[in-house]
């Protein structure tokens, strides 16, 4: 029902942002995958919101409880259950929203698919929330890939109006795909983060919000990796990453601007260079034929802005069947894509595993 994806590491995510906890099963890690906590929790406070100004003020630790599938540190091979606990709803703010629907969020079309027995609160099931267990599994994949020499990293491309540089798409160096990891808005341009985070605030005192685009590569992937069609490794990183609520849009190597290039231009020239293949560009993203090539995987997702915003909204009070006018009170992200940033490269993650374990 839409809840479970993954071949070789399938995982399972449950819950909803106002009941009593979410969390995931994950089943498929080899035995003896090293689950190291002190990371894991590392990754999931980069994402856990309440933690700035450019954040939501719901306040929550994301602290995870692992009920099964770890022993000594390591997996079991047997399935690895957490359970994420829920402390700060304040439901009271979505008394109003059991019958005045948001634009932009899922409310109408899950009060229509689940009958109106859909847990409205805060998002339900289909709240930003339910990425904690993503990157509780993003970050136990980190860990693997890492053993591998494999490094995702990722940066803001985008806020509002304001750019970041872009990746150097014949790779960056491990190091700095790592340090990005370490900022509330990884940027690879000095001042840039400043000028984002001014343009989130200015967005959140209009009570408005601003959407952008996050880019990620990964580096050491080899090649060979992934399948044709159904599951090219962009159809699966697509099919994952567009899971995450928000994510309107994933464009691989030099995406849509390919449709303006000559065959001559967009081509990849081929080389051998230190013993292997390579190519002198990378338009390609490191995928052809929906496989690793051995060039670093790059690709951009656009991230929507924020839907509850606190400005007057037209729609609809599906119970009295009328339109109406409705200001949303609560607490949202001005802006998804800071906290999206940990979200989107622990997706990555996950799939480049998965596909690594076939
Ligand atoms: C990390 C994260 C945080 C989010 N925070 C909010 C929020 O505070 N308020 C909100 O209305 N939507 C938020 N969203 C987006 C909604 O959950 C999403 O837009 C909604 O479920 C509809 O899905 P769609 O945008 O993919 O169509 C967040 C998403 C993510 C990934
Ligand atoms: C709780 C989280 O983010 C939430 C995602 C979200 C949404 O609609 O997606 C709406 C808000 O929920 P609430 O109204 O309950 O505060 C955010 O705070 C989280 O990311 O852990």
């Amino acid at each position: 029902m839409g809840a479970t994806f993954g071949r070789n590491l399938r995982m399972t995510i449950f819950g909803e942002s106002h009941g009593k906890g979410i969390g995931l099963v994950l089943d498929g890690l080899p035995p003896g995958t090293p689950v190291n906590e002190d990371f894991i929790k590392e990754e999931m406070a980069r994402r856990a919101p309440g933690k700035n100004r450019m954040s939501t003020q719901r306040r929550e630790t994301d602290a995870f409880i692992i009920e099964s599938g770890v022993f000594e540190g390591k997996a079991t091979g047997t399935p690895l259950c957490v359970l994420i606990p829920n402390s700060d709803q304040h439901s009271k703010d979505y008394s109003l929203l059991k019958d005045v629907m948001r634009p932009g969020h899922a409310d109408y079309a899950g009060k229509v698919r689940y009958r109106g027995f859909n847990d409205y609160r805060g998002g339900g099931h289909f709240s930003g929330r339910l990425t904690a267990p993503l990157v509780f599994t993003g970050a136990v994949a980190k860990t693997v890939l890492a053993q591998k020499g494999i490094v995702v990293g990722a940066h803001v491309a985008r806020i509002g109006t304001i750019t970041d540089a872009l990746f150097n798409p014949l790779g960056e160096t491990a190091e700095r795909l790592q340090a990005l990891r370490k900022v509330t808005l990884p940027v690879l341009e000095d001042g840039k983060a400043s000028l984002m985070e001014a343009e989130i605030m200015a967005a959140r005192k209009q009570m408005d919000s601003v959407g952008g685009i996050v880019e990620v590569m990964a580096v050491g992937m080899p090649p060979g990796i992934g399948d044709p069609f159904f599951d090219s490794l962009e159809s699966s990183l697509s099919h994952a990453l567009f899971s995450v609520p928000a994510v309107k849009g994933i464009e691989f190597g030099a995406g849509f601007a390919m449709a303006a290039l000559k065959g001559s231009e967009a081509n990849d020239p081929m080389t051998v260079a230190n013993g292997r293949v390579q190519t002198t560009r990378n338009n390609n993203g490191g995928i052809t034929g929906g496989i690793t090539n051995g060039m670093p995987v790059l690709f951009r997702v656009a991230v929507k802005p924020t839907p509850s915003i606190g400005q007057p909204q037209q729609t609809v009070n599906v119970t009295e069947g009328e339109d109406t006018i409705l200001e949303i009170k609560g607490r949202h992200d001005p802006c998804i894509v800071p906290r999206a940033v940990p979200v989107i490269e622990a997706v990555t993650a996950w799939v480049l595993l998965d596909m690594l374990l076939e």
